[in-house]
C-alpha cells in the first residue's frame, strides 16, 4: 500500500512525486515508456541526443518564486547546470518583420519599436501590463489554489498581488493588447507571440500565462539544461529515489480501480495491481476519463470541460543532424518561420525551429548541429494510410520543410547527415497522448484561465496533474500544477509540509 501512485513520469507527474516524497510520503511512479520525461524526454541516434518535444525552457531562474524547475530540483537536493539563451525567439514573419526577442527587455522593445515607432507607447504599456502580472506571481508562494488556508495566508501576506492576479484570471491577451495597440500588423505580431506557445491566437490566450511567458523570458530567462532537456526528468527521478520514492518503467496503467466510487488503485497492462490512498494521473484528461476509467461514467464536470476545451493538433517533427557549416554565423537557437499571416493556425503554417547544439555542442558529433523543426499537424491526416503511402507522405513533407528551411539555411539539404521524422502517430505512440495532442485549447473564446480545472477531480482520491490542469501547457506551467497537486494531497493526507 502506497500513500500515492502517480501515473506517468512527465514533468507534471515527477514534480508531484518528488514534492510528496520530500514531505515523507510513500510514492510510486508508474511510467509506460522506457525512460522518464514524456514530452520532455529525449532519444539518441548516431551520436545525436534529440529532445522529443520541449526545448525552450522557462522556470530555471535563480530568484523569485516562479523558478519552479529550479525549486523542484532543489527540493530533492539535485542540481542541474543550465546555459542561458540570450534570445528567446528569432521571428521570421510576413511583411519582412525580422524580430529577435532578446533576454534584455529594453533591447527587445527597441527591436519591435524599430518596426512600429508610432506604437511605442502602446508597446511599452502592453508589455508593462504583462510584467505587472508577473511581479504579482513572482512575489507569492505558489501552491494549491484549492487549499483555502494557503489562499488566505497568501492573501494576508500580499493582498495587492492576490487582487492583481484575481483581476487577470478571467482575461485574455487579445482584449488587453487591443486597449494599448491599434496597428493591425502589430496585433498580428502579438497573435504569433501567443500562438507559438499557447497554440491559439491572443484573443483566446489567458493573460496570466502571457504575463509569465512575456516577462520571465527577460527575468529568469530561457535556460537550456546541459546534456539536453531529458536531464530534467532524469535528475528529478534521482531526487525521487534519494527521498525513498520508487519508479517503474514499462508499467502501462490500463485501469484506475475504484471502490464505491473512490479511486483505490491501478491495474497495469501486465495484470499487476497496486493500491494507494491517493492516485494522480499525469495522462491527459481525455486519456484519464475515457481510457483509464469507463467513459460511460464520466463525471458531469468532465463532460462540461470537454464542451469548453478541445485537443490541440499534434506536431510533425523533423529531427535533423546537419554539418555545422550550414548555420550562418550569429544564428540563434529558436526560430519561428511564417510566410503568410492567414496560415498561422493552419497545418504546416507556423514552422518552429530549435537548434540546441548552439548552446550545448555536446549533443551532436563534433562538426555537426541538431536542427529540430516542427509544425502543427492533425492525426486524422496521417491515419488510414498504407505503409507505402505513410512513408511517401513523410518523404514529401520532409521535402517541403527542407525547402522552407533552405531559405534561411542555404545548403541545408546538401549538409544533411541524419533525419528522423515524427508524425502525430509517433507522438501518440511514444508519449501516450491521445491523438498525439500538444494539450487542451479553448473551443471558443473563454474567460481566461477560469475554465481550467485544478488538481482534484469529481472522483474522491483521484487527482490530475499536467497540461490538462490549471494553468495549462508549458514545462513551468506543469511544474506549477505538480507543486499545487502535491500540496493539496499532502494536506488531504495530513502530512505536515
Ligand atoms: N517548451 C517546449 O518547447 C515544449 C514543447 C512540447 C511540449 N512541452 C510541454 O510539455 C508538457 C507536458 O507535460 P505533462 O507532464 O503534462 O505531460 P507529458 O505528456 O509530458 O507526460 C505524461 C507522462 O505520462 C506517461 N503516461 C501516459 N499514460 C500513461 C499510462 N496509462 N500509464 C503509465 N504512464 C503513462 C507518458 O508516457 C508520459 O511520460 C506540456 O505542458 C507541453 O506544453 C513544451
Ligand atoms: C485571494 C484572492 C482574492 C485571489 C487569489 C488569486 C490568486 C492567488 C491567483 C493565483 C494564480 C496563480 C498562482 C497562477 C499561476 C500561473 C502560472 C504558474 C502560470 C504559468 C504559465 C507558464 C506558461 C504558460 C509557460 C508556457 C511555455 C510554453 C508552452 C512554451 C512552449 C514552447 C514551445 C512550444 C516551443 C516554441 C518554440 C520554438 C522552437 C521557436
Amino acid at each position: 500500500m502506497f500513500d500515492v501512485i502517480v501515473i506517468g513520469a512527465g514533468i507534471g507527474g515527477l514534480v508531484t512525486a518528488t514534492q510528496l516524497a520530500a514531505k515523507g510520503a510513500k510514492v510510486l511512479v508508474l511510467e509506460r515508456y522506457l525512460i522518464p520525461g514524456g514530452s520532455a524526454g529525449y532519444f539518441q541516434h548516431q551520436g545525436y541526443t534529440f529532445d522529443v518535444g520541449a526545448s525552450m525552457i522557462f522556470g530555471f531562474g535563480k530568484q523569485g518564486t516562479t523558478n519552479l524547475l529550479t525549486r523542484a530540483l532543489d527540493a530533492v537536493n539535485v542540481k542541474l547546470e543550465t546555459i542561458p539563451d540570450p534570445v528567446q525567439i528569432h521571428y521570421h514573419l510576413p511583411n519582412k518583420l525580422d524580430i529577435k526577442v532578446e533576454q534584455n527587455y529594453e533591447k527587445f522593445l527597441q527591436n519591435l519599436i524599430a518596426y512600429f515607432p508610432q506604437e511605442e507607447k502602446g508597446i511599452r504599456r502592453f508589455y508593462h501590463e504583462c510584467q505587472k502580472i508577473f511581479n504579482c506571481l513572482n512575489s507569492i508562494e505558489l501552491l494549491s489554489l484549492e487549499e483555502p488556508s494557503y489562499v488566505m495566508r497568501v492573501f494576508f501576506q500580499n493582498p495587492l498581488a492576490c487582487l492583481g492576479l484575481a483581476k487577470y484570471l478571467p482575461q485574455n491577451v487579445g482584449d488587453i493588447a487591443k486597449r494599448h495597440i491599434k496597428d493591425p500588423l502589430l496585433l498580428k505580431f502579438i497573435d504569433i507571440e501567443c500562438y507559438c506557445w499557447s497554440v491559439v491566437p491572443a484573443a483566446m490566450t489567458p493573460m496570466i500565462n502571457a504575463g509569465m511567458v512575456f516577462s520571465d523570458r527577460h527575468y529568469g530567462g530561457v535556460n537550456y539544461p546541459v546534456g539536453g532537456v531529458g536531464k530534467i526528468a532524469q535528475k528529478l527521478v534521482a531526487g525521487l529515489e534519494n527521498k525513498g520514492g520508487k519508479i517503474e518503467y514499462q508499467a502501462r496503467v490500463t485501469k484506475i480501480i475504484t471502490q464505491q466510487g473512490k479511486a483505490v488503485g491501478v491495474q497495469l497492462a501486465n495484470g499487476k495491481i497496486y493500491h494507494a490512498k491517493k492516485i494522480v494521473s499525469n495522462a491527459t484528461r481525455w486519456d484519464t476519463f475515457e481510457k483509464l476509467l469507463p467513459t460511460a461514467q464520466m463525471p458531469a464536470n468532465e463532460k462540461n470541460w470537454q464542451q469548453k476545451y478541445q485537443k490541440s493538433p499534434s506536431f510533425l517533427s523533423f529531427h535533423l543532424g546537419v554539418k555545422a557549416s550550414v548555420l550562418p554565423p550569429g544564428t540563434e537557437c529558436h526560430h519561428i518561420f511564417l510566410e503568410d499571416w492567414e496560415k498561422m493556425e493552419l497545418v504546416s503554417g507556423t514552422l518552429f525551429v530549435s537548434i540546441p547544439t548552439l548552446l550545448d555542442p555536446s549533443l551532436a558529433p563534433t562538426g555537426y548541429h541538431i536542427i529540430h523543426a516542427f509544425t502543427p499537424a492533425w492525426i486524422s491526416n496521417w491515419q488510414e494510410l498504407t505503409a507505402n503511402e505513410y512513408a511517401e507522405k513523410k518523404e514529401q513533407t520532409a521535402g517541403e520543410i527542407i525547402n522552407r528551411l533552405e531559405r534561411i539555411f542555404p545548403g541545408l539539404d546538401a549538409g544533411l547527415d541524419y533525419m528522423e521524422i515524427g508524425t502525430p502517430l509517433t507522438h501518440r505512440r511514444f508519449l501516450g497522448r491521445v491523438d498525439g495532442t500538444y494539450g487542451p485549447i479553448p473551443r471558443r473564446k473563454l474567460r481566461g484561465l477560469l475554465g481550467m480545472p485544478f488538481n482534484r477531480t469529481a472522483i474522491p482520491n483521484l487527482y490530475c496533474v499536467g497540461d490538462s490542469t490549471f494553468p495549462g501547457q508549458g514545462l513551468n506551467a506543469v511544474a506549477f500544477s505538480g507543486f499545487a497537486c502535491a500540496h493539496r494531497i499532502a494536506v488531504d493526507l495530513g502530512i505536515k509540509s
